[in-house]
């Protein structure tokens, strides 16, 4: 994906896409029960870490070979990766990576919020959905750059943020790129979103009698993905918004052209 031009307007619709992915791969990680065996190191023959790990660091080398780590909105979870077979490209590289804090999040408190407890000896096809939802909600959260230079750009805030980030004044920053209504509308627009994915949606249902039919049943608690949103996703971005801009004065520092 080339980010060169892209508009703070361009990236918010680029977070809303995601959000859908990411309902989406929740209501899939939640058929199967929390399975903790597989978060745990040491539980299989010849896995010495978990089967979590094993699993993305098989599916990380793969995809490392055809250069997805290259690429400034994906970071891998795991370590000593292959170097790709394709010719690199030419993107800055930010050292920016809090995937390590994502990983201790979904596993402590995401996937405990959205599975039942319990071990239904799903292990591959859990380990497949964490995966999937991981990755997107690490490129999510690591959209935080982007969203932080196409702040640091805008040319009614660029001096703030220059006198900020020269204070190294971090809860400056911090307030300064809230925007609390954008907060509240993503936050509303979620419960909605979830209201309409969420629902079981069968033959049953339907009104054909005119009886004003039955309510539908549904497969994850709407307020569930908000509350997520809300104390994990939304704050990491941030936290990532920060730290890039506390680098971004750096003399090394290659910055995005957006
Ligand atoms: O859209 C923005 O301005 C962002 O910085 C992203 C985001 C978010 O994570 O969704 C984070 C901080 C803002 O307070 C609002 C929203």
């Amino acid at each position: 994906m080339n980010y060169e031009g892209i508009s703070l307007s361009k990236i918010r619709s680029e977070l809303v896409r995601l959000e859908d992915t990411i309902i989406f791969g929740i209501i899939e990680r939640s058929q199967f029960a929390l399975n903790s065996t597989v978060y745990k190191p040491n539980q299989f023959k010849e896995i010495k870490c978990s089967f979590l790990e094993y699993f993305l660091h098989n599916m990380e080398c793969v995809h490392a070979k055809v250069r997805r780590y290259t690429s400034p909105d994906e970071y891998p979870f795991t370590k000593d990766l292959p170097e790709p077979v394709l010719p690199p490209l030419d993107y800055p590289k930010i050292l920016l990576n809090i995937n390590p804090e994502i990983m201790q999040v979904y596993i402590n408190n995401i996937v405990p919020a959205i599975t039942k407890e319990g071990d239904d000896l799903n292990y591959g096809s859990s380990c497949t959905k964490d995966v999937e939802l991981l990755q997107t909600i690490s490129r999510r959260i690591h959209f935080g750059k982007f969203v932080a230079e196409a702040k640091f750009n805008d040319p009614k805030l660029h001096d703030k943020y220059v006198e900020l980030i020269k204070n190294k004044d971090e809860d400056g920053i911090m307030e300064l790129l809230t925007n609390k209504q954008v907060e509240l509308k993503l936050l509303r627009r979620l419960k909605k979103k979830a209201l309409i994915y969420g629902q079981e949606i069968d033959d049953q249902d339907e009104d054909m009698d005119g009886d004003g039919g039955s309510m539908p049943g549904m497969r994850l608690n709407p307020s569930l993905i908000a509350d997520i949103y809300e104390k994990f996703i939304i704050p990491l971005t941030k936290k990532v918004e920060v730290e890039y801009l506390l680098q971004r004065l750096d003399s090394n520092f290659n910055s995005y052209n957006l």
